[in-house]
């Protein structure tokens, strides 16, 4: 049903706001506090990206998906103290329905397996590039969007999947030039913290909420959260036991912290295994104290990190196998990572690996006089049934501006259609690298361009 207010209702009121020129205001250029524009050049970073992350979540045969921006708030609702919920950037629609920009993909993408899970082929390997969204206090100046490179894989409960999702984030890190040196991959997993609990008799219902406290206690001092593990009803003695636990960084000292007979540390050793097969041990750091802040993880985690210090989180992902029963279904085993566009553009900006990217243009094709113009088309047009990208100046222009444009935009050729050349039924066609100019007639030009062009 239509919600607590009738359309009428809205369409009045948007007629009772003033407009900009009722406001004698400028209009504000700027895009919405926290968001980015992409301008052309902006653009070219971004799709070498993202072609990079594309490329290769196929060489891992990952299939490509996508779900609204929008989605309900239910997805999202989730009572474990998550700073991704607390920032949910929720609102109520016309028709009175709760919805919220998703804050990140994994709920939307359970939402579409739960709907046709009996239909779907497992393992489901799913990769996907959402906008995130969250409605951060502007106190903090940061961003409340970013893009989020997601891979998953459902249907495998063992560690494998976590092998191949590393395998693709470590695959990533080397075509783009990074080193071992350059970035590590913290791993642990939630599973020490399950056995830790299960042998203090902490019943399994605080476990999503403990796991979110002592991710923020590795940013945050104890007393800042002292009064949250106060409120889960954690005494002092299981605190002090988790936060010896996390102090462990290499497997004989998790072995003293959890025993030898610890399933999560066979898991952790197993991965360790997998990951010399697939030549990326050099990246992975065992690290206990690695919990990450989403609710719903429920075996390893992981994130990458710059060895200097110097940046947020690159990237981080861990398994998630009863996310479905929290939504009414079934288990269904799971794992995934998200990976954004901000830090990761931070990194290779400081490490000089952004290649410089021209428009990659193959010809600029101008008329000297308007009347040319229909020369210009068909020689254009040849040219991009050739297969060429073609920029055809849509006005007039003097020589000496097309080539400088030319040069702007790095094209390979230029194709003068000036009076005498026409004149000839030819048109003139300048190699921009070498000067060399050709006469070329009008009727050959489509044979003389497949000759010609090398692209
Ligand atoms: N979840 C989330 C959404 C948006 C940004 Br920016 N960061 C994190």
């Amino acid at each position: 049903a239509e919600g607590s207010r009738g359309s009428a209702a809205v369409a009045q009121d948007l007629k009772n706001r003033e407009t900009q020129k009722e406001r004698q205001g400028k209009l504000d250029l700027n895009p919405p506090r926290g968001t980015r524009d992409f301008y052309p050049e902006d653009m070219r970073t971004r799709s070498w990206l993202f072609e990079l992350w594309r490329q290769v979540a196929r060489d891992h045969a990952f299939e490509e998906y996508d779900a609204p921006v929008l989605e309900s708030e239910d997805l999202f609702v989730r009572k474990a103290g998550e700073e991704v919920t607390e920032q949910l950037y929720n609102f109520e629609d016309k028709g009175g329905r709760r919805v919220a920009l998703r804050p990140e993909m994994t709920p939307s993408l359970a939402r579409m397996v739960m709907a046709k899970r009996n239909g779907l082929v497992m393992p489901v390997k799913w990769f996907s590039f959402p906008q995130c969204w969250r409605y951060e206090r502007m106190t903090r100046g940061r961003r409340r969007e970013h893009y989020q490179w997601n891979m998953d894989v459902w249907g495998v409960s063992g560690v494998e999947a976590e092998a191949e999702l590393l395998s693709a984030i470590t695959t990533f890190f080397k075509r783009v030039g990074l080193t071992a040196e350059d970035v590590g991959i913290k791993v642990s997993s939630r599973g020490v913290l399950a056995e830790v609990l299960a042998a203090l008799d902490v019943p399994d219902a605080k476990f999503s909420a403990t796991c979110v406290l002592v991710d923020k206690l590795e940013k945050l001092p104890l007393e800042a959260i002292q009064g949250d593990l106060t409120a889960l009803g954690l005494e002092e003695s299981v605190v002090r036991r988790l936060l010896d636990v996390v102090q462990s960084r290499d497997f004989p000292s998790l072995e003293t912290a959890i025993g030898a007979k610890s399933t999560a540390l066979a898991q952790l050793r197993q991965l360790f295994e997998y990951a010399r097969a697939y030549n990326f041990e050099e990246w992975l750091v065992l690290d206990a104290s690695v919990v990450r802040g989403l609710a719903y993880y429920t075996g390893i985690v992981f994130e990458a990190f710059d060895r200097k210090g110097e940046l947020r989180a690159i990237c981080g992902g861990g398994r998630y196998d009863k996310l479905l029963e929290t939504f009414g279904g079934e288990a269904l085993p799971a794992v995934g990572f998200g990976f954004g566009d901000a830090v990761i553009m931070e990194l290779l900006e400081s490490k000089g690996l952004v290649p410089s990217l021209s428009l990659g243009l193959d010809a600029l094709v101008f008329a000297m006089e308007a009347g040319l113009q229909g020369i210009a088309i068909r020689a254009a047009t040849s040219l991009r049934a050739a297969g060429l990208t073609v920029d055809l100046q849509l006005e007039a222009r003097k020589t000496k501006w097309a080539l400088k444009h030319a040069d702007r935009l790095g094209a390979t050729y230029v194709v003068i259609v000036g009076p005498e050349e026409v004149a000839g039924c030819n048109v003139r066609v300048k190699e921009m690298a070498t000067g060399q100019q050709h006469v070329v007639a009008i009727a050959n030009l489509e044979s003389w361009i497949s000759a010609t062009f090398t692209t």
